[in-house]
């Protein structure tokens, strides 16, 4: 059975079992996205639906696939933009072949790439209209002209969507082509998986066999020098076989602290591309974009005003936009502005998270260690002063959404490498420092109240 007829008749039994208002809600907006092993995954249209599912259904979910099935089947609730980080099927984990329904599940015949991540749904803008054209031309042309191709910007900027669509591409273009993508964590955990049950040749095997490999948010390999040691091969067979290779990072490889000297020359062999944060006419494309592609009815300038509102990333907006959504189904009244306003401050009062800026970090650090706010912008290199710096610079890393030139420029227009290296020195100490621990952990407490 694959993963359609499942739901098709988990969802039968809910819609004769639930009141109507319940089953429009939480179940019909449900997507079946994988069954692998026993476990369905099923895609959710907001982080509300998943604490429903969760608290309310999922017993009974359990309940109806064994009726189907005669099998225990584990439910696993995902998010749209969590998909990539839903645990890929392992190939060197014993996996019962029966369970697997590749015949019809491009999800996991295509190596994990999420469907939904194309070029047809990247939505171009100033910020990522670079990124957008290299990896365009990566796709239509794999392993010859930028290899290899680097993405790099903060969070929740759309790095992971072109990868995907890339991938997408070069399967829909050339279906024999072996593509491959994985986060660098779970390239990690293959590898100690490998290395655990002797199995280091299947391991190259798998790896290295591919036409193409996608790997996500490298910045996760810094302190891992065994997989970094390994990657290193992978990566040089690969390139001298010409196969493509992407790799994202939240920032450029050289700020990457603990990532070898020889990686870090190798991944600026090809072309590295930075996407930042979209500007307001780009917000409201893609809100529009996604408010079409859900079939959700949202007045233009209600659509202005989100976008207007979350300014953060895309991710963000995105889950924005499905709050409202379901916000508005629970109320079961039309999307307006008003409404918006209000399920985007029950948002902000449910998170409890004031917004921190490195501003306020600067202002409150200067009070708790009695430093002036001109002496942490400063140049002053005494250490009653650089260390309170360093801290100020490292919260507002950790704390904030600003980017390492940002923070630098708030700083009295220090150089971004100046941060960076604020916060390995910091992030290095606190291993060992419990008296800054306590310290660092205070001013979190105090920024966060
Ligand atoms: N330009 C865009 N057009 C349409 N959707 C976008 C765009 N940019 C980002 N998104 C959407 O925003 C969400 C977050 O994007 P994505 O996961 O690719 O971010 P990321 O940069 O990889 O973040 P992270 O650093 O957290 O891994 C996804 O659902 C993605 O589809």
């Amino acid at each position: 059975m694959d993963k359609d007829s499942l739901w098709e008749a988990i969802r039968g039994i809910f819609e004769k079992n639930v009141s109507a208002t319940t089953y429009s809600t939480w179940i019909a907006t449900v997507k079946p996205i994988s069954l692998a092993n026993n476990q369905l995954t099923l895609e959710l249209p907001s982080p509300l639906h998943r604490d429903y599912w969760n608290d309310k259904l999922a017993d009974s979910l359990v309940e109806y696939a064994y009726k189907i099935t005669k099998k225990d089947i584990v439910p696993k609730f995902v998010l749209e933009g969590e998909l990539r980080n839903s645990k890929p099927v392992d190939h060197l984990e014993d996996i019962d072949s029966d369970d697997l329904d590749d015949s019809d599940d491009d999800f996991m015949r295509n190596t994990h790439l999420n469907p939904n991540y194309t070029f047809e749904t990247f939505v171009i803008g100033k910020g990522n209209q670079m990124a957008h054209a290299a990896a365009l031309v990566v796709s239509e042309d794999p392993g010859k002209m930028y290899n290899p191709l680097l993405l790099y910007g903060g969070v929740g900027l759309g790095k992971t969507h072109l990868m995907h669509a890339i991938g997408n591409k070069i399967v829909k273009d050339r279906p024999e082509a072996n593509i491959k993508y994985v986060t660098s964590e779970s390239f990690t955990n293959d590898f100690i998986n490998a290395i655990q049950n002797h199995q280091t040749e299947a391991f190259r095997r798998e790896y290295r066999n591919v036409d193409v490999l996608l790997v996500d948010d490298i910045q996760f390999f810094a302190d891992k020098d065994g997989t970094q040691e390994e990657f290193f091969h992978t990566f040089n067979d690969l390139y001298e076989n010409r196969k493509q290779i992407v790799l994202t990072s939240d920032r450029l490889p050289n700020e990457i602290s603990k990532l070898q000297d020889r990686l870090v020359s190798r991944f600026a062999w090809g072309l590295s591309v930075d996407i930042t944060p979209p500007d307001l006419e780009t917000r409201i494309a893609i809100l529009r974009a996604k408010a079409e592609a859900d079939g959700i009815n949202v007045p233009t300038d209600t659509l202005n005003y989100i976008a207007g509102q979350i300014d953060s990333n895309v991710r963000e907006l995105e889950g924005a936009l499905s709050r409202v959504h379901a916000f508005a189904k629970f109320k079961q009244v039309p999307i307006t502005t008003d409404l918006v306003s209000e399920a985007l401050r029950g948002l902000n009062k449910g998170d409890a998270k004031p917004k921190i800026t490195v501003e306020g970090i600067i202002k409150m650090v200067s009070n708790y260690f009695n430093v002036s706010t001109e002496d942490l912008k400063g140049k002053k290199r005494v250490k009653t002063i650089v260390t309170p710096r360093q801290i100020a610079m490292y919260l507002s890393r950790t704390l904030t959404n600003s980017s390492l030139p940002k923070i630098g420029t708030a700083f009295g227009g220090k150089d971004h490498t100046t941060v960076i290296h604020a916060y390995d020195k910091i992030e290095e100490a606190l291993k060992s420092d419990e008296s800054l621990k306590g310290q660092v952990e205070d001013l979190k407490d105090k920024l966060k109240q």
